[in-house]
């Protein structure tokens, strides 16, 4: 099979060649690129198809290549956030940089918006994590990260925790958030001990735990995620993370994650494809996120998915709906959701016993909670209040 490597020739750039050990011959023979404008996917990690764990050195199988569009788009000069845009995808990978684009007489200007001001919060909150991950990337590279896989504690089954709960309970599996801040919120807990709520979590019923990693925005960290790892907490973690890069899964197992969210608004099919098979290699879950049909269209047409979940919250609005939930869920995806076995978590704005039985009658089998509980004084006893029931039992 032939395959296609990069090797480093400038800071930023790269130098695609064919076949590892012979860097002259061709298939995109001494192609200079602008690394930071290629997808993830072709960016940074080795896709070989036993070895998870080699250095950081991107093989692709030339199959992959010629049946990816977006590869195709690619090659013929589209730049990432174009491929984006044709998937209905609003939110750029970098702040768009060069001249400006209009000129009136001797002056040139660009209009707000169409320069290197985010449109919204999630395109800053992308672009700054963009500028972060390269920069934790250089302090510890992916062959670093490797070696400390090695002897990493097994991967928990996350699905599965999900699948048992929902059989236990006749009730949606719940994903309790590990959560202190959000941008749409601001603090949620002043006294916030991420241990001691995961381990409440846990007691009262908790399927699986999400843990909030960014610090910028959401006050979390990846010290809470690996505190609550070695605390002895059995529920499988979610690594809550703006995942662009696929270094990014490596680093959050690394840190204990079982699973890791996956945004379909900002990551195009590509990257979705190719993250979802490093989540397959390493063992965890991936949770791939909607928000709209189109993203739900284009998450149930890639195989292997299987665990989709719909954001009732608009993360360039912040405004919450759980009406969303429904309009997504029609009978003609809710067939495919059934014949490809896919398990449908609900997230965001659920508050109420109410909320839940609207969610599930839409065909739920898991939510994820954040706010409702955490803002409790015992974050714990409010899953029962959420459900109704204690669903610990
Ligand atoms: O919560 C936010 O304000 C937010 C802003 C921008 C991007 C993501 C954001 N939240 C992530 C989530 O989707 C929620 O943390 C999760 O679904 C739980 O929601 P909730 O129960 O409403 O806290």
């Amino acid at each position: 099979m032939a395959r296609i490597s990069m090797g480093y020739s400038a800071p930023g750039f790269v130098n695609l060649k064919s076949g590892g050990a012979c860097p002259q011959s061709s298939f995109f023979p001494g192609v200079f690129v602008n690394r930071m404008k290629m997808p993830a996917a072709l960016r940074c990690v080795r896709m070989d198809e036993d070895d998870i764990s080699s250095p950081p050195l991107l093989t692709f199988s030339s199959d992959y290549l010629a049946n990816s569009i977006e590869v195709r788009e690619w090659e013929s000069g589209k730049s990432l956030d174009t491929i984006a845009a044709n998937q209905g995808i609003k939110i750029r990978r970098h702040p768009p940089t060069g001249p400006p684009s209009h000129a009136v007489g001797p002056f040139e200007f660009r209009l707000e918006n169409e320069g290197n001001t985010p449109r919204n919060i999630l395109e800053k909150i992308i672009w700054d994590k963009d500028a972060e991950v390269s920069q934790l990337k250089e302090r510890k590279p992916l062959t670093m990260i490797s070696k400390t896989l090695e002897n990493a504690p097994a991967v928990k089954d996350f699905i599965g925790a999900l699948k048992a709960s929902y059989e236990r309970t006749g009730m949606p599996a719940l994903i309790a958030e590990v959560k202190k801040a959000s941008p749409s919120r601001g603090v949620l807990r002043e006294n916030f001990n991420p241990v001691e709520i995961a381990i409440a979590y846990e007691k009262n019923g908790a399927a699986c735990l999400s843990v909030l990693t960014d610090e910028k925005y959401f006050q979390g960290s990846f010290e809470n995620l690996e505190a609550i790892k070695n605390s002895g907490v059995k529920c499988p973690l979610l690594c809550k993370e703006f995942i662009i890069d696929a270094w990014q899964i490596y680093y959050a197992r690394s840190k204990g994650a079982d699973a890791v969210l996956l945004i379909a608004g900002v990551l195009p099919d590509l990257d979705i494809k190719y993250m979802t098979k490093i989540c397959r290699k390493l063992g965890m879950a991936a949770l791939v996120e909607v928000h709209n049909e189109r993203e739900m269209d284009r998450v149930l047409a890639i195989d292997g998915i299987k665990l989709v979940g719909i954001n009732n919250r608009n993360l360039e609005t912040f405004e919450v709906d759980i009406t969303n939930t429904k309009t997504l869920l029609n009978e003609e995806r809710m067939q495919i959701i059934s014949q490809k076995g896919i398990i449908v978590v609900g997230e965001s704005g659920l508050f109420t016993p109410e909320d839940i039985s609207y969610v599930q009658d839409a065909g739920v089998k898991a939510v994820l909670v954040g706010e409702s509980l955490i803002k409790l004084e015992d974050p714990g006893k409010g899953i029962t209040k959420l459900f109704g029931k204690d669903i610990s039992i």
